[in-house]
């Protein structure tokens, strides 16, 4: 498939997804919508790749939803269209998505990224959600993942005044899980998206999924789930394989079956 607004390329067996409208700071307007989703679905569908990662510009992750796009939209056509509900598709991907941003991330660039399954943070990576400035609130999620992450005091006060948080402030509030410096964000996040490809998928894929309950569902439906889970992987040959590999002092090697 041919794309216009993002690049996508593989790197051993991590798909990788820059967004690429530099000159909108990464808008997200329904092409990057639709070209986003498409691409990380395919690499979802696609057996040599393991992990995905999403990044943008050193600039901008994505500095929010297209403003022009939106303004003028009716109440009617945002109904009718359902307006940025295909983005929770992303959250249907199985293999892991790790977001690695830079600079602004914003409105529905800091909801982009608190889709994927974890956020490494470039030091130079400012996080907000100032749709209020707008006129209008989060609609990619914000309110609620952003709350889960940061707690409500803080997420209420980022909703109501459009306060930005700077990466290491996200990192003490648990947002991201590291920052790390903007000139080595894509290789450290290949890094951790190649080490988790290198481990059996069909297990990751379980964890994944196992961790994602835990929003969902209460402590003791969230543990009988783990353990249950758990229990199934006894039934892959990697479960085997790799508590053989660790007896016998040598690496494992994973069939994802
Ligand atoms: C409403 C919902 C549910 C979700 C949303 O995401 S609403 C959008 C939330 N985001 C924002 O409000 C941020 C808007 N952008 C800015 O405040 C600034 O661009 C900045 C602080 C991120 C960077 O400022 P800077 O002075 O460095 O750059 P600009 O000249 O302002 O921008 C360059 C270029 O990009 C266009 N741009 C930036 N953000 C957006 C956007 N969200 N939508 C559409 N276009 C955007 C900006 O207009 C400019 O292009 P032009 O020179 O052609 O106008």
């Amino acid at each position: 498939m041919a794309y216009e607004t993002i690049l996508v390329e593989t790197r051993g067996r991590v798909g990788l997804i820059t967004l690429n409208r530099p000159k909108a700071l990464n808008a997200l307007n329904s092409k990057v919508l639709e070209e986003v989703v498409a691409a990380a679905e395919a690499f979802d569908e696609n057996a040599k790749v393991g992990a995905i990662v999403i990044t943008g510009s050193e600039k901008a992750f994505a500095a929010g939803a297209d403003i022009k796009e939106m303004q003028p939209k009716t109440y009617i056509e945002a109904y009718m269209e359902d307006f940025f509900a295909d983005w929770e598709r992303l959250t249907r991907i199985r293999k892991p998505v790790i977001a690695a941003v830079a600079g602004y991330a914003l409105g529905g660039g800091c909801e982009l990224a608190m889709m994927c399954d974890f956020i490494l943070a470039a030091d130079n990576a400012k996080f907000g959600q100032p749709e209020i400035t707008l006129g209008v609130m989060p609609g990619m999620g914000g309110s609620q993942r952003l709350t889960r992450f940061v707690g409500k005091s803080k997420a209420m006060e980022m909703c109501l005044t459009g306060r930005m948080m700077d990466a290491l402030e996200a990192e003490r509030s648990g947002l991201v899980s590291r920052v790390v410096p903007a000139g080595e964000l894509i290789e450290e996040a290949l890094k951790v998206a190649g080490k988790i490809a290198e481990f059996s998928l069909p297990a990751v894929m379980m964890v994944k999924e196992t961790v994602n309950r835990s929003y969902e569902m209460t402590l003791a439906e969230g543990l009988r789930f783990e353990r249950r889970v758990f229990h199934s992987m006894f039934a892959l040959a990697d479960q085997k394989e790799g508590m053989a590999a660790f007896t016998e002092k040598r690496s494992a090697q994973f069939r994802n079956r």
